[in-house]
């Protein structure tokens, strides 16, 4: 045996092994209690915007509101009475404090943020005047705790109301003026990543977002307006047991939203007031409908699944 005057000892293996968990197992504990992978689930938090000073002086032209003039007043008080419907509910109501005192549309905040089981996909809006909208979401989903997963960069043009869940592993996202490929294939990217199949939908010419559409009641049963939605859409719907009911009013699906309706839980709606026909066939259906006045936020062609955005259910 050498003498060893000056043994030195080996250098030790590694002893703070990583914590192998998903980011699924870990959200509740180091962001908060948030996720979404369906459309009508127990609604349990939504982050909204109460129009703030962007509603009191604007063009309506180049924002893409009716001529009509808004009622100030009116439409914040239209915007507290659904607040109050989903927390009447047990929903929690998380608001965008601030905005851009020139982007009127951010009251549509479906359309700033998709949420998913993982944490929000942070939209890049496609209208010029409603770019930087975001900005501010970011901003209230950092403060409350919901991480943002990516947020749509490059060339990329992505809006919430452009992506629908099916069910857990399924998903429908629309390209059209609001989605293009580059932004289709940044949220495509993440949402394969947690083990969604994607399904591709070409929106109509005439129509910016799927809400306006197709909106789905219950874990078996959409709404669509039959003209303008696309067969391998519907058919895969049918196919996973979906039943299809269709819209019976053309007026009331453009004019008065009858199809941008927001689920309280499966089977249980909030839909804009003045959509008789629809209502009628819901009805029919078995659907618990309420009805809610948003007169003053038709006003910026958008209804109540725009204004939400849904960051908790089921
Ligand atoms: N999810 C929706 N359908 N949003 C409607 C948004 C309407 C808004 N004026 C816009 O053009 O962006």
């Amino acid at each position: 045996m050498l003498e060893n005057k000056f043994d030195i000892d080996a250098i030790p293996g590694e002893r703070w092994f990583p914590k192998e968990t998903t980011f699924t197992e870990d959200i509740k504990e180091y962001w908060g209690d948030y996720g979404v992978c369906s459309e009508v689930d127990t609604l349990k938090a939504v982050l909204m915007r109460r129009p703030g000073k962007e509603i009191e002086n604007f063009n309506a032209e180049e924002v893409r509101f009716s001529d009509e003039p808004v009622d100030v007043e009116l439409i914040r008080k239209q915007h507290d009475d659904v607040a109050k419907i989903y927390s009447d509910f047990g929903a929690k109501v998380f608001y965008v404090d601030e905005q851009r005192e020139d982007r009127p549309n951010a009251v549509f905040c479906r359309d700033l943020v998709f949420m998913t089981p993982e944490g929000a996909i942070l939209a890049r809006p496609g209208m010029a005047a409603r770019r930087g909208e975001e900005r501010y979401v970011a901003q209230a989903l950092a403060k409350i705790g919901v991480p943002i997963l990516t947020s749509i960069a490059g060339d990329g043009i992505f809006e919430g109301a452009c992506g629908m869940w099916v069910d857990r592993h399924t998903c429908v996202v629309s390209t059209g003026s609001r989605c293009n490929k580059s932004g289709y294939d940044q949220v495509k990217y993440q949402l394969e990543r947690m083990g969604v199949e994607v399904y591709h939908m070409q929106q109509p010419y005439s129509n910016i977002h799927i809400d306006g559409l197709m909106n789905p009641i219950s874990n078996d049963m959409v709404l669509i307006h039959a003209g303008q939605v696309p067969y391998d859409i519907i058919d895969m719907l049918k196919k996973k047991g979906y039943k299809i009911l269709e819209a019976p009013s053309r007026t009331e699906v453009r004019e008065t939203f009858g199809c941008n309706f927001v689920a309280l839980e499966p089977g249980h709606i909030v839909l804009p007031d003045g959509n008789p026909r629809t209502q009628e066939l819901l009805e029919q259906n078995g659907v618990k409908v309420e009805t809610v006045d948003i007169s003053e936020i038709r006003k910026g062609k958008g209804a109540l699944h725009c204004i939400t955005a849904y960051l908790k259910r089921g």
